[in-house]
C-alpha cells in the first residue's frame, strides 16, 4: 500500500501540490492524470523518494520512501525521458542494474530479448526514442519490481510493442502483486489497464476512484412509455444529464441500478434499458460535479 498524506510541495515560491492525499492498494494498477503542469511527474518523483515534499507524508508499507534504500531497490520509476549511462550497452546497462537490483531476473532477460528483437552489444544512445524506452521497460521488468512508477510511459511505442509491454505489465501485477503507477495526460491511453484513477489539476486532486466504483454509480439509460409523461418521474433520482428523441428519453442518472429500476418501474415503461457509458462520459459528469472541464485528458 502507498500511502500520500497531505502532501505539500513548493519550488522556490510556486506551489506545485497542495495538500494531496491518496492511497494505492498493492497490486493494483493506479493512472495519474492530469494536463500538463499539473504536478504529476513531481508526485511520482516524490513517490520514488527522488525529491522530498515540503510537507506531509509519503509511505509505503509504512516505510517513509526518501533515502529508504531497502524500498527502492524494490521499486523502479521510468521517468518520461529514460536514463542511461552514455555510451553504454545494453548488456552493461543490464549488468549495472543486476548490481542494485537484488531480484534480478537474467531467465527474464534472456526470454525478452528474443521478443523485443533488441541488440545487447549494441550502445543504448544510438537506439532511436522508441528502442530507447523498450530498453527501459525491458530492464526494469527484469528487476522484478514490486513497485512500478511509470510517467508517461507508452509515448512513442509502436502499437505492437505497447500491446506486448501492456500484457507484461497486467502479467507482474496479476501474478505477483506488482503495483504499477501510470501518469498519463490521456484518459484512453490508460483506462483499459487502471483499476483507480486520480486526477489532479493545478497541483490539487480533483478526483480519485476505483474504476468499478465509476462504472456502478452512473448510468445511461433509455426510456419509453405507452403514453406521455410528466418529468415528474424523474424527481427522485439524481438526474444528471436528459435529452429526449422523439418518444425515447435517454438519460444519465446516477446511483444504484436497482433503486434507479425501481423508481422507473413505477411508471410502466415500454422500454428501459441500460447502455454502456464510457468512462470518457463518466468523467465528464463527474468532472463536471467538481467544476472542471476535463476536456485535455479525454484527447
Ligand atoms: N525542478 C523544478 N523547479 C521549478 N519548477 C518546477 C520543477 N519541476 C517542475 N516544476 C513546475 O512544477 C509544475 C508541475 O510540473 P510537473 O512536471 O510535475 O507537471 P506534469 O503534470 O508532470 O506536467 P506534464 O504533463 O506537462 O509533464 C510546473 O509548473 C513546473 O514548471
Amino acid at each position: 500500500m502507498i500511502q500520500i498524506q497531505d502532501v505539500h510541495k513548493k519550488f522556490e515560491k510556486d506551489v506545485v501540490l497542495q495538500d494531496i492525499s491518496l492511497q494505492i492498494r498493492s497490486g493494483s494498477i493506479y493512472g495519474l492524470l492530469g494536463s500538463n503542469g499539473a504536478g504529476k511527474t513531481t508526485l511520482l518523483k516524490i513517490m520514488s523518494g527522488i525529491i522530498r515534499q515540503n510537507s506531509g507524508h509519503v509511505q509505503i508499507e509504512e516505510n517513509d520512501v526518501y533515502e529508504n534504500i531497502d524500498l527502492k531497490e524494490r521499486m523502479i520509476f521510468i521517468p518520461d525521458v529514460p536514463f542511461f549511462f552514455s555510451h553504454y550497452t545494453v548488456k552493461q546497462m543490464a549488468n549495472f542494474y543486476q548490481d542494485i537490483y537484488p531480484n534480478w531476473n537474467q531467465e527474464r532477460f534472456e526470454q525478452m530479448r528474443q521478443l523485443l528483437d533488441l541488440e545487447v552489444d549494441r550502445k543504448i544512445h544510438r537506439f532511436s526514442k522508441g528502442m530507447q524506452r523498450q530498453v527501459a521497460f525491458w530492464l526494469a521488468l527484469c528487476a522484478m519490481p514490486d513497485y512500478l512508477i511509470l510517467d508517461e510511459p507508452f509515448d512513442g511505442l509502436d502499437p505492437v510493442i505497447r500491446k506486448k509491454i501492456r500484457s507484461w505489465i497486467i502479467q507482474d501485477v496479476a501474478e505477483r502483486e506488482m503495483t504499477v503507477i501510470i501518469s498519463s495526460h490521456n484518459l484512453r491511453e490508460v483506462e483499459d489497464i487502471c483499476d483507480a484513477v486520480g486526477i489532479i489539476h493545478r497541483g490539487q486532486l480533483m478526483l480519485e476512484k476505483d474504476l468499478d466504483d465509476l462504472k456502478s454509480d452512473i448510468h445511461k439509460v433509455q426510456l419509453a412509455f405507452r403514453q406521455e409523461r410528466s418529468d415528474q418521474m424523474f424527481e427522485n433520482l439524481d438526474v444528471v444529464y436528459k435529452e429526449k428523441r422523439g418518444s425515447v428519453y435517454v438519460c444519465i442518472i446516477r446511483g444504484e441500478y436497482e433503486d434507479i429500476e425501481e423508481q422507473i418501474a413505477q411508471f410502466d415503461p415500454v422500454v428501459f434499458d441500460i447502455l454502456p457509458l464510457t468512462l470518457e462520459e463518466i468523467f465528464v459528469y463527474e468532472m463536471e460535479g467538481v467544476g472542471y472541464a476535463v476536456d485535455n485528458i479525454l484527447l
